[in-house]
């Protein structure tokens, strides 16, 4: 098997975004790509573009090559790129065996926890798949799949315990719109890919209450604290929070237009029921999803987490945004 196969799990926004990159990027390569919607992947094959997200963007990836089929997907490719959201991964999933996935490098582009297992995407596919950390990478940072369509510059966090193995990896995505960097930081990512989403939704909680931009800069302050706290009591490392991957992460979601979770939020903040919220959006707010399950991970390690509480308190036990932001306010400084 050529070892520049990579195998897209996804049809999102994202996955339409990673195929983009990766089939932009100069170095000769096989992209594969499932996804579960057959209309879409007729639509793709017929047409070349993704209807249900990004549809402006032409993908170059050969009909044979896009497939409902996951397990065959996955067999033809050396790296397997995960990008459903957190919540559906073990139902995308389902069918495979770690058998399937022996030998493979799995790539997490999902910005999640997996609900009910409460772990990030490396430790479940090392625990569910028996794939070993050093095959193990992730991309994050502050990267919205609306402006990779545009081809804006942005800037992408490849990381995993195998430095070598994300440099060659990051070789596979870079383009004169894609630059990248490389960090053996793999909790530390996930983590903070993961937090800077409940900070997102808070963030859209405030602008949909009324807050002003003044608060809106002390409360994404206070969420990088709050981030490097947690960061450091799940793994304790030296790292510099103020990098791209944790800080630009979380501004870019607090304050981009393309946010889910801003939007989310902004939503809950305005009178919006979470489900109505939901069905507004063709797009998922990992943060609700997030939330509830950093709540249960957090009663472990008791780090203090008023912004995290403060959101799970307005969507998991349905109290009032504008009391909720007010008590947290006083948290602040
Ligand atoms: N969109 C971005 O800019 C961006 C950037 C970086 C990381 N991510 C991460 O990528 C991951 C995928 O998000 P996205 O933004 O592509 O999603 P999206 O919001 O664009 O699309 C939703 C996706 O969820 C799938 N989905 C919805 N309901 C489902 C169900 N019941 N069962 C199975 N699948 C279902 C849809 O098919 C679609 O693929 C997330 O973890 C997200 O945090 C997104
Ligand atoms: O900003 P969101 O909520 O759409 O999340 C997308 C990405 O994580 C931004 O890097």
């Amino acid at each position: 098997m050529n070892n520049n196969t990579i195998a897209v799990i996804g049809g999102g926004s994202w996955a339409t975004a990673n195929v983009k990159m990766l089939a932009d990027n100069s170095t000769p390569k096989d992209i594969y790509w499932w996804m579960r919607d057959e209309q879409a992947v007729d639509h793709l094959v017929r047409f070349g573009h993704n209807p249900n997200y990004l549809s402006s963007v032409h993908l170059n990836v050969p009909a044979e090559n896009i497939s409902t089929d996951i397990k065959q997907t996955i067999a033809k490719a050396k790296f397997v790129l995960l990008n459903v959201p957190a919540a559906f991964l073990k139902d995308a999933l389902k069918n495979i065996t770690p058998e399937d996935l022996k030998g493979k490098k799995i790539v997490s582009a999902i910005k999640g926890i997996v609900p009910d297992e409460n772990l990030i995407i490396g430790e479940f596919m090392n625990q569910r798949y028996g794939i070993p950390f050093t095959d193990l990478l992730v991309i994050s940072g502050p990267c919205h799949a609306e402006e990779v369509a545009l081809e804006k510059l942005s800037y992408l966090t490849i990381a995993s315990p195998d430095t070598d193995l994300a440099a060659r990896f990051a070789s596979l995505i870079n383009t004169r719109y894609i630059k990248t960097v490389v960090s053996d930081d793999i909790y530390g990512t996930e983590y903070g890919a993961v937090l800077k989403n409940v900070y997102a939704v808070a963030s859209g909680i405030c602008h949909g209450l009324g807050y002003g931009d003044n608060f809106q800069a002390v409360l994404i302050s206070n969420a990088i604290r709050e981030m490097e706290r947690f960061v450091e009591a799940i793994h304790p490392i030296e790292r510099d929070i103020k990098e791209s991957a944790y800080l630009g992460d979380l501004m870019v979601t607090a304050y981009s237009q393309f946010s889910r979770n801003r939007t989310f939020g902004n939503m809950i903040g305005k009178g919006y029921t979470v489900t109505s919220a939901q069905l507004e959006m063709n797009m998922v707010a990992e943060g609700y999803y997030a939330v509830n399950c950093l709540q249960q991970i957090n009663k472990q390690y008791n780090v203090f987490m008023p912004i995290c509480e403060a959101v799970y308190a307005i969507l998991y036990q349905k109290r009032s945004p504008r009391t909720e932001m007010k008590l947290l306010a006083e948290n602040l400084s």
